[in-house]
């Protein structure tokens, strides 16, 4: 199979040659000489790889790389190359998920084995999914969602709250191939009055109690074809529980009042921050529905035991902001940065968010110091610290660079040749950069 390979690169004569050579290696090269058009190709065609200039005519490779997360795709690798004044946003744009950089001048070889080790990695493209994160825990759970809604088991999304179950429950939703065209209805089962909840999930008809005025499908009807998500399960009323089971045991309802039997299809997704064993055994839960919704577990580890992402959604929230605001993105001064990876995120995604989102309407500055997104709090975060100092923008690339190999380093076992090839550095460099960044050889 001859890989597709998109190349976005204004320089003509640069261009022509890497079209020649990616040809005559064997790969379908299609060149675009500016970011509108590489823009549309991206979200219309899958390639294996794409291969980007960062200073384009009409955009900058950030914002070409932006456009697409928000569009919410999965998209392909990204291979930036950029001039020696562009490495502060190569080093942002690996940050968001993009596979590497090469700066110029580079050797053509270098280029062809980082395609060609990229176009090995390539697992087969999915439909469109939500890109869930870059640790390898939520790596391994996109990886598993096309699978997972291949059969129609019903899930259970755990985690605590404002982890991103419902993001991930999305995800499953739009991982199937039906997923655009049908519904997804989502019910908090914790916000719905006892007395109401059965109304709500299984509709009723005109004159079944006071107040039903006229007939009125329930959640379960809505979902038909898409999926159902139940959230927060764990805080069903145990009477309600036994409906549950029995709708979805046989994938029928019956309207509150009606004496009609009606076939629902839908995949069932529950969620709960909760201990549904625990209540299992004292009798709040009941046993056989834990059984019935738990038949493949996702369990959503919480952020602080992903660092990878912090910073990943951090930088992802503020280019939104900044897209939707028409103006350049916030960026987070190291120690921001530092004090990010150090707060322990209780409230999860959400509370990143909220914090992100209070520093962004508050300061005035793009650039965000830790005093930004804490505000009071800050001192707390700080004791929970180490040193901290001012520092300038090479000391802000070295650090991104240390993160990085060190990154790539554990992703590969602390194999010094492979890691070389992933960061397509030769493995002299690679030790003097080690030694340089006071990186330690690997055990
Ligand atoms: N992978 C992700 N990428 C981007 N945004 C995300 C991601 N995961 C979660 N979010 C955002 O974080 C917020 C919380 O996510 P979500 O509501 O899915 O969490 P939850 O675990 O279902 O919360 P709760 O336990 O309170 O129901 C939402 O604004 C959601 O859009």
């Amino acid at each position: 199979m001859s890989h597709h390979i998109c190349l976005i690169e204004d320089d003509e004569i640069l261009g022509e040659a890497l079209v020649e050579r990616f040809e005559v290696e064997g790969y379908d090269c299609e060149w675009f000489k500016d970011g509108k058009s590489a823009l549309n190709a991206l979200k219309h065609k899958n390639f294996s790889t794409v291969i980007s200039d960062i200073n384009l005519p009409d955009f900058t490779g950030e914002q070409l790389y932006q456009q697409l997360l928000n569009d919410g795709r999965t998209l392909p690798p990204f291979l930036f190359v950029t001039g020696y004044g562009s490495v502060d946003q190569a080093v942002r744009l690996l940050k968001l998920g993009a596979e590497d950089y090469l700066t110029k001048p580079f050797e053509v070889a270098d280029l062809l084995a980082k395609v060609k080790s990229l176009c090995e990695r390539l697992i087969p493209a999915t439909s469109d999914s939500f890109p869930l994160g870059v640790s390898p825990g939520m790596k391994a759970i996109e990886a598993a969602l096309p699978r997972i809604s291949a059969s129609d088991s019903n899930v259970l999304v755990t985690g605590e709250s404002g982890v991103g179950k419902e993001y991930v429950a999305k995800a499953l939703h739009s991982a199937s191939p039906s997923g655009k065209q049908t519904p997804f209805v989502a019910v908090n089962c914790g916000a719905i009055p006892e007395s109401l909840i059965e109304a709500e999930l299984f509709g009723y008809v005109k004159g079944a109690f006071t107040g039903a005025v006229s007939d009125k499908r329930g959640f379960f009807e809505q979902a038909d074809g898409g999926t159902l998500f139940l959230d927060e399960i764990g805080d069903m009323p145990l009477q309600i529980q036994v409906k549950v089971l029995r709708a979805i045991q046989e994938r029928q309802i019956t309207r509150i009042g009606s004496e009609q039997v009606r076939q629902v299809n839908i995949r069932l997704v529950c969620a709960t921050h909760r201990d549904l064993e625990a209540m299992v055994a004292d009798g709040s839960f009941r046993e056989d529905l834990f059984y019935r919704i738990n038949v493949v577990n996702i369990q959503v580890p919480p952020l602080r035991d992903r660092p990878d992402d912090i910073l990943w959604h951090a930088q992802l929230f503020l280019n939104g902001v900044a897209a939707k605001e028409e103006r350049r993105p916030c960026t987070l001064h190291p120690r921001a940065e530092q004090a990010l990876l150090a707060y322990p995120w209780p409230g999860n995604i959400r509370e990143l968010r909220n914090c992100l989102e209070r520093a962004c309407i508050f300061n005035q500055s793009t650039l965000l110091q830790p005093e930004d997104l804490f505000g009071d709090t800050w001192q707390r975060v700080l004791a929970s610290m180490g040193d901290q100092r001012e520092e300038s923008l090479s000391d802000y690339i070295q650090q991104c660079e240390r993160d990085y190999i060190s990154r790539v380093l554990t992703e590969n076992g602390g194999k010094i040749a492979n890691t070389a090839n992933v960061l397509g550095i030769s493995r002299k460099t690679l030790w003097d950069k080690m030694r340089k960044l006071g990186l330690k050889e690997p055990g």
